[in-house]
């Protein structure tokens, strides 16, 4: 479907005719010994202990962690929305310094201006760049048929469910042609129904426009469905345990006993590190 609209040298024909430039491709990631450490008053949090991780261009990339394990606040050091206590973000060689339009942060729940339909939700960015007015609805028209909202141009966010919703913001990120995506448990809010077509039009997305996308789940099946590679986080304080690849052949299926095997495996990983860390705490408990 999508490829369908890409040429043969990776433009996009638009539906009026119009050439608009090729997505930009993934850009590689490095991490260098990244940590956060939040100081409330008297409160010392170590969200994150260092992290050091390399991503490739257009790598899908999950974090998977229970709550409280520093996944967003990595994410969000990622965007630049939050500065690291140590080390250092390298997207495509150069040092991250604050937020850019080459890395756009999505939510749970899908942040849209509820004064403004989906038509100019989605040009929103490409207004704040200055894009003319008929290139900006040729591109908008372009990414909401890439999400399958065509026919919903003119509804506004109320008169949408969660899963269009998530969709519309999802066209509105892609619009601004970022080379990262970082979504932060993007379908956590939605019905399992609603989640699997969503998993599957995220894929698709991600194979046609070849974009980095890092995706924070705490659904062990989801984050093999969708990954290359699986990073495993664990809590108290916030670290990576496990960096699984998973070599499973695309499309994947949630049902397929390879990925339930995969995800069972990983399960076992992360419940063994927190008996591990229960285990510990109790004998520190009795040891004074
Ligand atoms: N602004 C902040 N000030 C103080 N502590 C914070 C702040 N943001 C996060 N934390 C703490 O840092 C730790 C990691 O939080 P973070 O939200 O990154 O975890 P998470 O793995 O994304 O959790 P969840 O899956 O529930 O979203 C938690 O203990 C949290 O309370």
């Amino acid at each position: 479907m999508i490829q369908s609209i890409v040429n043969k040298r990776g433009s996009i024909s638009a539906s009026s005719g119009d050439i608009i430039s090729p997505p930009a491709r993934g850009k590689s990631l490095r991490i260098e010994g990244v940590s956060k450490t939040f100081v409330d008053g008297e409160r010392v949090v170590e969200a994150l202990r260092p992290v050091n991780l390399s991503i490739s261009p257009g790598e899908f990339v999950c974090f998977l962690g229970p709550s409280g394990c520093g996944k967003s606040t990595l994410l969000s050091i990622i965007a630049g929305l939050e500065s690291p206590s140590s080390g250092s973000i390298i997207a495509n060689d150069k040092p991250i310094r604050g937020a850019g339009t080459d890395r756009i942060l999505l939510f749970q729940e899908a942040a849209l201006f509820p004064w403004l339909n989906v038509q100019k939700n989605v040009e929103f960015g490409l207004r704040q760049t200055n894009v003319p007015a008929k290139k900006r609805a040729e591109i908008a028209r372009y990414y909401i048929n890439m999400v399958n909202l065509n026919g919903f141009e003119h509804s506004y966010p109320h008169q949408l469910s969660g899963g269009m919703r998530q969709r519309a913001a999802i066209a509105r990120a892609l619009a601004i042609d970022p080379e990262i995506l970082l979504m932060d448990e993007p379908f956590g809010a939605l019905d399992a129904f609603t989640r699997d077509k969503l998993q599957a039009q995220v894929e698709t997305i991600w194979s046609a426009t070849h974009k980095t996308i890092l995706f924070v789940t705490h659904n062990v099946r989801e984050a093999v469905a969708l990954g290359d590679r699986v990073i495993v986080f664990a809590p108290r304080p916030g670290r990576i345990i496990r960096d699984f690849h998973i070599n499973l052949p695309r499309s994947r299926s949630l049902e397929d006993h390879q990925l339930v095997d995969k995800a069972s495996e990983i399960l076992q990983t992360l419940r063994k590190e927190m008996e591990e860390q229960e285990q510990e705490k109790k004998i520190g408990s009795t040891v004074h």
